[in-house]
């Protein structure tokens, strides 16, 4: 397509940016730009596919761990194949229905399949975006929202060495007897946590002194100890070099000396907003410090008429974040720039989840930030083996953690490690939301006897308010 076309909102990125155009938008002309595969990060390469197989090995990870029930289980085989075809069976199909949908049947949506970048504005003050593969366009508005994308140190990235990301390694054709894993957060954890309990020896290369160090001190210290007694940990380890090996497979040298060799590398060290890949300052927008594209709190960016949301100016990489902030701009467009009634975005409590096992899941403040910000507080940590449903377990390692500010009973945390703990959570979740004090939330409902939650209703009764 050479000709240009001018159209009231052009939205780049078919992530979380797909669902602004609903049926308040049919008289609108819109042009949606997607580089890569239609639908974005969480639908192809993220949330859903990593969480489809997180399931599978949850499976094969509690049929491991019968014995201690007096079941005597184990894993016969697993047929990788089978599960990365039914999990890609399901999600490649959805992906190509979305992109059908906006090119079939959505007469005033024109969706380009190409990068795209600002190329300043026109006479008339639209704003002139030119595609890689030809095309221009002029949009009246514009919502960027173009994600983040894998980081690769440049000891891996300048090495030459074979690695994988999250965008590849699921579709690795055979499970690799050794995965080598570099990176110690979210994407980490729960890849070793896949290939660990499918049946791959994984090893972890954490340049810290523990896992997930993001989390509270007390769950990152737990479940560095847990991963410890199952994968092959190197904790404050440093990447000097990489190289493929003639045979198949990968070395990395460290800087203590040692080495390792594998035969997959999954590079896992953070996401970088995509920002900086548009062109952005011929526009008049800026990134942060971060590279993420400034914004205000209603997704309004310095340039008129642009607007911004998800991972490429988030705060959050986190998709219930991504979806809550395109509500907030596609209402904020319906209204208008200058609207005094636009929507802000509420980052006040936002919880994540890592699908690791055990599962972990937070909301609000660490105990250690809660300090530093001079509140006095009230910690109460309840492990699950001492609730009825973790005796049922024979739980050995869960813990709830609740940080309450003494006197009012405000909760300022909540920080769980164990079964389950991405559902358990969501009560304190909805009572940070609405305001309800640890007491109120533990005494004014039942709690179901003698279920999971029970682990946090007692933890909430435990603080010394
Ligand atoms: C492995 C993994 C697991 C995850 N698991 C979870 C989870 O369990 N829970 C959770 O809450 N979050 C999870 N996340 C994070 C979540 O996926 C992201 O926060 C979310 O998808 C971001 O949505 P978005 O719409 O901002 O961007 P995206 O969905 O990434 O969409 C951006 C799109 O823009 C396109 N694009 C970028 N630049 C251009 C350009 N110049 N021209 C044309 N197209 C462009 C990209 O190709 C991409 O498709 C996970 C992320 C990863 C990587
Ligand atoms: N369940 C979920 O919600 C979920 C799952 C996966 C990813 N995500 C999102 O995606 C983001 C990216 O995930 P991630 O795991 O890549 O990032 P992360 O920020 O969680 O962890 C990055 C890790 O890489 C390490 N690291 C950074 N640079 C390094 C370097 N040069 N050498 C060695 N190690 C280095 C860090 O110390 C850290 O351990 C997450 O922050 C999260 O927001 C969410």
């Amino acid at each position: 397509m050479t000709a240009t076309q001018v159209v009231d909102l052009a939205i780049i990125g078919s992530g979380s940016g797909n669902s602004i155009p609903d049926e308040r938008y049919v008289d609108k002309t819109i042009a949606i730009f997607e580089e890569g595969v239609y639908g974005g990060t969480c639908l192809n390469v993220g949330c859903i596919p990593t969480k489809m197989f997180v399931y599978a090995a949850e499976v094969a990870e509690i049929a491991t761990q019968g014995a201690r029930l007096g079941v005597h289980a184990k894993v016969d085989s697993v047929d990788w194949p089978g599960i990365v075809e039914r999990v890609f069976g399901r999600i490649d199909p959805i992906s190509e229905g979305g992109k059908e949908y906006r090119v079939d049947r959505c007469e005033n949506i024109t969706v380009y399949s190409s990068h795209v970048e600002f190329d300043g504005r026109d006479d008339d003050g639209l704003y002139r975006l030119v595609t890689a593969d030809g095309a221009t366009v002029l949009a009246r508005e514009v919502v960027l929202a173009a994600g983040s994308r894998a980081v690769i140190p440049p000891v891996i990235a300048d090495s030459g060495v074979t690695y994988y990301t999250n965008n590849d390694v699921m579709r690795l054709p055979e499970l690799p007897e050794r995965l080598v894993i570099v990176g110690s957060g979210y994407i980490a954890a729960e890849f070793a946590h896949v290939f660990g309990a499918l049946g791959s020896k994984v090893s972890i290369i954490a340049r810290g002194p523990a896992l997930l160090r993001k989390q509270d001190a007390d769950i990152s210290n737990r479940f560095t100890q847990v991963a410890k007694e199952k994968w092959d940990v190197h904790l404050d380890t440093g990447i000097t070099g990489a190289e493929d090996l003639p045979d198949g497979g990968v070395r990395l040298q460290f800087d203590d000396g040692t080495q390792l060799e594998a035969d997959v590398l999954l590079v896992a060290t953070g996401r970088k907003p995509n920002g900086d890949r548009l062109n952005l300052s011929s526009v008049g927008i800026e990134l942060d410090e971060e590279g993420r594209v400034r914004c205000d709190t209603r997704g309004r960016t310095a340039a008129r008429g642009v607007w911004t949301l998800g991972d490429v100016s988030s705060p959050y990489q986190l998709k219930h974040v991504a979806n809550h902030e395109e509500r907030v701009v596609q209402a904020n467009l319906l209204k208008g720039w200058d609207a005094d009634d636009l929507v802000e975005f509420d980052h006040r409590f936002v919880p994540a989840a890592v699908f690791t096992h055990p599962q972990i899941a937070s909301v609000g403040m660490t105990e250690d930030e809660a300090r530093d910000a001079g509140y006095d507080i009230t910690v109460k940590v309840q492990a699950y083996g001492d609730v009825a449903y973790g005796w049922a377990m024979e739980d050995t390692t869960g813990f709830c953690k609740v940080i309450a500010e003494r006197g009012t009973g405000k909760i300022l945390g909540t920080h769980i490690i164990g079964p389950q703990a991405p559902t358990v959570i969501q009560p304190v979740i909805q009572a940070m939301s609405f305001g309800q004090t640890a007491l109120e939330v533990a005494k004014g409902q039942y709690w179901i006897h003698p279920a999971m939650p029970e682990v946090l209703e007692n933890a909430l009764l435990g603080l010394e308010i």
